[in-house]
C-alpha cells in the first residue's frame, strides 16, 4: 500500500534563511503521529510544504505517492487558519465553498462534527473565539476523505473538558488506513491516541519513534519527549 507521506532531501529556505534541511519522514497508513518540537523547530512550516501552502522548496515530497501540488491537495485535508474568509462570513457559507471547491466534503460528516463541537450554523467568524475557531477547523478537516490529515495545533484555545472529548473521538473521525499528523505541545493529552512520535530539532526531523517502543522502554510519550532534550543539553 502507498504511503500516506514520503519527503527525502526536503531543504527549505525564507529570506535566505534555511529553516528546514535535509529532512527525511516516512509515515505509514494508518497511523496518528505527534509532530513535535520547540517554538520555531519548524512544524508549521512542514505541514505548510506538505500541503503546498508554502512553496520553492528542495527535495522531494510524495503524499501517496503524488508530487504534483494540485494531486496533493486532493489526498491530504489541511485547514491553513481560515484567513481567506472576511470576518463577516457565515459558518454556513463557508461549509459551501468547502463543498464546491472538495470533491470529498461529506456534509453529513460536517454537520455531525459541527454538532459535536457545538457550534451553531449561523455564526459568523468574527462571533467565533479562538477555541470555537479551532474546533470549526477540526470539523472542516475531518469533514474530508483523505490519505492524509494535518492538524498543526489544533487545541491551543480549546477548553481543557472539551480538548479530552476531541482527543478521545479522533479515532472514530479518520478512515482506517487514512493518517494524522498533529503538532501540538502538550504531548501527554494526545498521548493515548498516539502510534509515533516525530521530533523537529535543528532543523530536521532527529527522532522517528513508535509509542510502542516508547512505553516498551517503560516510558511514558511525555517523559520520553522530557528526555530526550535533557540528553541533548547534557551532550
Ligand atoms: N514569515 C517568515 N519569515 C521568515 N522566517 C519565518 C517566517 N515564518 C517562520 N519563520 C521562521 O521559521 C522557523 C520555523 O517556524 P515555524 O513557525 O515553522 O515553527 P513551529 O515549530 O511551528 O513553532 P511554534 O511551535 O512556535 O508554532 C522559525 O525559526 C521562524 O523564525
Amino acid at each position: 500500500m502507498t504511503n500516506p507521506l514520503e519527503i527525502t532531501d526536503l531543504v527549505y529556505k525564507k529570506n535566505q534563511k534555511k529553516i528546514i534541511t535535509d529532512l527525511d519522514l516516512t509515515l505509514k497508513p494508518g497511523k496518528i503521529v505527534a509532530l513535535l518540537g520547540e517554538n520555531g523547530a519548524g512544524k508549521t512550516t512542514l505541514m505548510r510544504i506538505i500541503s503546498g501552502v508554502a512553496k520553492n522548496y528542495r527535495g522531494s515530497v510524495k503524499v501517496a505517492g503524488f508530487t504534483k501540488e494540485a494531486d496533493r491537495k486532493g489526498h491530504l485535508s489541511f485547514t491553513d487558519g481560515l484567513t481567506g474568509f472576511a470576518n463577516s462570513t457565515k459558518i454556513s457559507n463557508i461549509v459551501k465553498f468547502y463543498q464546491i471547491l472538495y470533491q470529498d466534503f461529506n456534509l453529513k460528516q460536517f454537520e455531525q462534527l459541527r454538532d459535536f463541537m457545538n457550534l451553531k450554523p449561523d455564526l459568523r467568524l468574527s462571533e467565533l473565539s479562538k477555541g470555537m475557531k479551532e474546533k470549526l477547523v477540526i470539523a472542516l478537516t475531518f469533514s474530508r476523505r483523505a490519505d492524509l490529515y494535518l492538524l498543526d495545533e489544533p487545541f491551543s484555545g480549546i477548553d481543557a473538558m472539551a480538548r479530552k472529548k476531541i482527543i478521545k473521538s479522533i479515532i472514530l473521525w479518520k478512515q482506517e488506513k487514512s493518517t494524522i499528523l498533529i503538532s501540538d505541545h502538550f504531548v501527554n493529552e494526545i498521548a493515548a491516541v498516539l502510534d509515533e512520535v516525530v521530533i523537529i530539532k535543528n532543523k530536521t526531523v532527529c527522532m522517528q519513534k513508535s509509542t510502542e517502543a516508547i512505553r516498551a522502554d517503560n516510558q511514558s510519550v511525555e517523559e520520553f519527549y522530557e528526555s530526550f532534550y535533557q540528553r541533548e543539553e547534557e551532550e
